[in-house]
């Protein structure tokens, strides 16, 4: 049984009684049904942007606790400022340490795209996502079949929410890559079997995902000489977490990364 099996059952659980404790009419009453979405790929299009998406976990199942401390509004106000073009937002409790709270905070503190990151499996979940302020959602393709894939992917597109498919492989890129569903393609350099990061997964990857697809890397990135690597050869979004937040001023370290590639010059604007 890996990790992902784990979060997966436990997941299925929590989203059976989180329903019978808020009921779909609630969700529906939420301010943020009635506001438009912002839309993750263009951000990360934006050649103004330094294409990072500032992820706020407090731990991990790889890492444990990496920063129990950090507050939502500092580090995520910290985080656009410092030249992240994105936010992405663990909601997930039990391995993550994260909640629902922290994304609307984050959402209440900044007017940038939102990814909630989490483990969905269920319509209930993306409406969800849509009522606690997020743009875009996760969709994993090792924890979910092709027709769910598509079947989640147009509710959320219902929605207005963007859809970032994360794979591992050519055979989940091949099974759940569905255009009409899909905006975003994350390649997450993480094994989720043995938790071992190789960017190397990023970049044999990169030339089997389709251009009509915004490219986004995950997991394991630390410099701006492996951003720009990646950014050679095509990807726009590089999901950045830890790295960040293992600093007690995470959205310093993220400050310090954007002046790197600035450096670089290969963000000519920001
Ligand atoms: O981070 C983990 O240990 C993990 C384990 C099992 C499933 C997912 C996991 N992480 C979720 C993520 O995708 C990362 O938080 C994200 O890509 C950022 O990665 P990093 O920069 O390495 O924190």
């Amino acid at each position: 049984m890996t990790i992902l099996d784990k979060i997966i059952a436990h997941k299925r659980q929590e989203v059976a009684e989180r329903q019978s404790l808020v009921p779909v009419r609630r969700l529906e009453q939420s301010p943020y049904l009635q506001a438009q979405p912002l839309s993750l790929s263009r951000y990360l299009l934006r050649d103004d942007l330094s294409g990072i998406i500032a992820e706020f976990k407090r731990k991990s199942p790889s890492k444990g606790v990496i920063n129990a401390h950090a507050p939502v509004e500092r580090t995520t106000l910290g985080y656009m400022q410092a030249g992240a073009a994105a936010l992405s937002v663990l909601t997930d409790t039990e391995f993550f340490g994260g909640r629902n709270e922290d994304l609307t905070t984050a959402r209440r503190f900044n007017f940038c795209p939102i990814l909630r990151k989490d483990f969905v499996l269920d319509e209930y979940q993306i409406l969800e996502a849509r009522s606690i302020g997020a743009d875009a959602v996760l969709l994993i393709a090792a924890a979910l079949t092709g027709a769910e894939v598509l079947r989640l992917g147009r509710f959320a597109k219902s929605l207005g929410l963007e859809v970032l498919l994360e794979i591992h492989n050519e055979a989940e890129l091949d099974s759940a890559l569905h255009p009409d569903a899909v905006t975003l393609v994350g390649v997450n350099n993480r094994n989720l079997h043995d938790f071992s990061v190789s960017l190397d997964t990023s970049g044999e990857l990169a030339r089997r995902i389709p251009a009509e697809f915004v490219k986004v890397t995950e997991s394991g990135l630390t410099s701006a000489a492996e951003i720009e690597a990646l950014r050679a050869v095509g990807y726009r979004g590089f999901l950045i977490g830890e790295t960040f937040m293992r600093h007690s001023r995470p959205e310093k370290a993220c400050a310090a990364l954007v002046q790197q590639l600035r450096a670089t010059e290969a963000i000519t604007l920001m």
